[in-house]
Order: C-alpha cells, then sequence, then structure tokens
C-alpha cells in the first residue's frame, strides 16, 4: 500500500461481529475504514448494503470495499449491479489473490456463514496485500464495463 487507503465496509444482519473484527484487522494494516453499518444484528435485507457500499467505491469516497452477508454471494450481486464496482465472492486466499491481480476487483465478498473468522482474516491480507497486474487482464477488465 501507498499511500493511505480508505474501505468501506458493510453487511448484512449475518455478520456484524466478523465484519467489525475484519475492521480493526484492516486498520491496524494501516487503511482508513468507512464502516456504514447495520450496527445491530436486527434482520435487514442485503442488496441495501450491498448497493450503499459499492457506491461508497463506485463515486471514488473509498478506493476498497469489503462486503459480507450469510453466503456472500448476495450482496456481491447488489454490488455488482453498480456501474464501476467488480466484487467477487471469496472463501479462500487463492482466489482473494487473484481477484485483485487479475480482476483488479475493487471489492471483496464473505460468507460469514461459509467461513470462519482466521480464515476471514487471511482472505483478507491476500486480497488487499495482492495488486492489479495489468497488461492482458486490463483489456479484459475493460471488456467488463457496460457500454
Ligand atoms: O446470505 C445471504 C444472502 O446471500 C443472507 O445473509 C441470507 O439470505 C439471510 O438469511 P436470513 O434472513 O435467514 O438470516
Amino acid at each position: 500500500m501507498t499511500a493511505t487507503q480508505r474501505i468501506v465496509l458493510s453487511s448484512d444482519h449475518a455478520d456484524i461481529e466478523l465484519r467489525q473484527t475484519i475492521a480493526k484487522h484492516v486498520a491496524a494494516k494501516g487503511y482508513e475504514v468507512v464502516d456504514i453499518g447495520p450496527m445491530t444484528s436486527e434482520s435487514t435485507h442485503y442488496p441495501i448494503h450491498g448497493e450503499a457500499a459499492a457506491q461508497k467505491v463506485a463515486s471514488g469516497d473509498c478506493q476498497l470495499g469489503i462486503i459480507l452477508c450469510g453466503t456472500g454471494q448476495g450482496i456481491m450481486m447488489a454490488a455488482n449491479k453498480v456501474k464501476g464496482i467488480r466484487c467477487g465472492v471469496c472463501s479462500d486466499t487463492f482466489s482473494a489473490r487473484m481477484i485483485r491481480q487479475h480482476n483488479d476487483a475493487n471489492m471483496l465478498s464473505l460468507g460469514a456463514r461459509v467461513t470462519g473468522e482466521g480464515l476471514a482474516l487471511d482472505i483478507v491480507d491476500a486480497y488487499l496485500d495482492a495488486e492489479f497486474e495489468g497488461g492482458r487482464h486490463a483489456t479484459r477488465v475493460a471488456m467488463i464495463e457496460p457500454s
């Protein structure tokens, strides 16, 4: 990481504690964390939170985002509806590294009912520590953008 980067965090009700653990972990790595909640585990709707986090990244207010729901899938789908967002769900460190190196993913999604805390933090590290490789991957990433 060169300059301080702002990372937005959000989730639904399935993963408040894991999100807060990730927030502390990411802050300890030197990132500025923008945790947009929710702050209670009252049942809510993941599309609201996925879109809200994605808007923070798409607007440039935050450079990266980490979002969670039970599986990571629904909130990832919601985030990817926002123009400019490339979000992948990861439950292994290899994929987490590759979505940054090859896909220039600006958001990472995790499934709190799938991935335990220790692995989740390793996945976050793999994602944040990787860098986009550009080159042929930049050509392909440009092809993802809606016209
Ligand atoms: O994983 C999810 C979406 O992909 C949600 O977290 C999950 O569907 C929430 O379920 P429930 O309302 O039963 O807690």
